[in-house]
């Protein structure tokens, strides 16, 4: 089965840092990739199973530019998860950007899985997703997924909309999953009452189902990496995720960030580092730029509050961040601001 192209093969892999696999022979390693419309519950799933936060998320569809993984690690397998933006009918060159890397993807992973939300009915982003899917090279299981089944409380219209998804193509599998914490009681079991939170519904399951995709063969990840996307792209996706935040319609497909630089600050004692992010924020038009700065530059303060604490937990390290927004003139229609862009 091929792999991912820029799949980094871990220093020593196949020997984990002091830990080999339970039962060699019956390992398993690979990779699985999540489609689905925009704002199916994708990068919440991946973040899910993988239990940190690896890719971003937020309640606006197309949140997710880039081919995150995170990485599962089990007694009997690893599960290397490849994040994808939506898949769906192209609008803007952007657009077709995108669909190139879910589709470079799809082509290369071990197992797919379809995601579809448990709270709107199937309809034609699904179709069109699993139409793309019937044309993939080669065999690739596809399982489908019924996502955010906690949002359903009535378990005939799951059932129903099990039946519909199961109708939409010949998938290896369907599972219905929820991935936000649910509080259990005590005993285990799920209760409205309760303290105590389990995270997610039926994660373990699907989880089984990839793993049981996979093929044999030793880890390609030292036992406790989580992702290998670089630090930069990952700083830079906490930004765009604090400045999406509570922003109007059109403006999130306008906004890219880019990190210029990220540098030890020189003359700090060695006990009190700090790194100098410099980061800027692309919108389209000056309107736009007027919005993400807000009245005063108050939102862009908040903005940076807010993903400074988040860059200095993904890195360890406190963090001077130095936000700037610019105008790219309809960078989305553009090719050569697409590429300056990292599109
Ligand atoms: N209640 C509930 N909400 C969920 C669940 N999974 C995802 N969500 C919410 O659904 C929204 C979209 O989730 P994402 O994970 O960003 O969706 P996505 O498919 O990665 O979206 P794109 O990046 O736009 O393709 C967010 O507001 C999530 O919090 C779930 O299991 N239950």
């Amino acid at each position: 089965m091929a792999r991912h192209p820029t799949k980094a093969p871990a220093p020593g892999a196949p020997g984990r840092a002091g830990a080999e696999p339970d039962q060699p022979g019956t390992f398993r390693s690979g990779f699985a990739c999540f489609v689905g419309r925009p704002n199916a519950g994708k990068s919440t799933l991946t973040n899910a199973l993988v239990g940190t936060k690896i890719a971003i998320t937020s309640g606006r569809p197309q949140t997710t530019r880039h081919a995150v993984r995170g990485i599962v690690h089990r007694p009997d397998a690893q599960l290397v998860l490849v994040d994808t933006p939506g898949l769906h009918r192209p609008r803007t060159l952007l657009g077709e950007r995108l669909n190139d890397v879910v589709r470079a993807t799809l082509s290369e992973v071990d197992v797919v899985g379809f995601c579809a939300p448990a709270d709107e009915p199937v309809g034609r982003g699904d179709r069109y997703i699993a139409e793309e899917l019937s044309r993939l090279p080669g065999r690739t299981p596809v399982i489908a997924i019924l996502t955010k089944t906690d949002l359903v409380k009535d378990p005939d219209r799951i059932g129903a909309r099990l039946l519909e998804l199961s109708q939409l193509a010949d998938f290896a599998e369907i599972v219905p999953v929820s991935a936000v914490p649910v509080p259990v009681r005590g005993d285990g079991r799920a209760a409205g009452d309760d303290r105590v939170r389990a995270a997610g519904h039926q994660l373990d399951v699907l989880a089984d189902l990839l793993v049981a995709r996979l093929p044999l063969g030793p880890p390609l990840y030292l036992d406790g990496e989580l992702t290998d996307e670089p630090e930069r792209v990952m700083v830079a996706e906490l930004v765009r995720e604090a400045a999406l935040e509570g922003v109007r319609d059109e403006l999130p497909h306008s906004l890219a960030v880019v990190v210029e630089e990220m540098l030890p600050r020189e003359d700090r004692p060695a006990e009190r580092p700090l790194l100098d992010v410099h980061v800027n924020v692309f919108v389209e038009r000056p309107s736009q730029k007027a919005i993400v700065i807000g009245a005063g530059g108050s939102r862009l303060k908040d903005v940076g509050t807010k993903a400074r604490a988040q860059i200095e937990a993904l890195l360890g390290t406190p963090v001077f961040l130095d936000l700037h927004v610019k105008v790219a003139k309809d960078w989305q229609r553009d090719p050569k601001q697409l590429r300056r862009l990292g599109f």
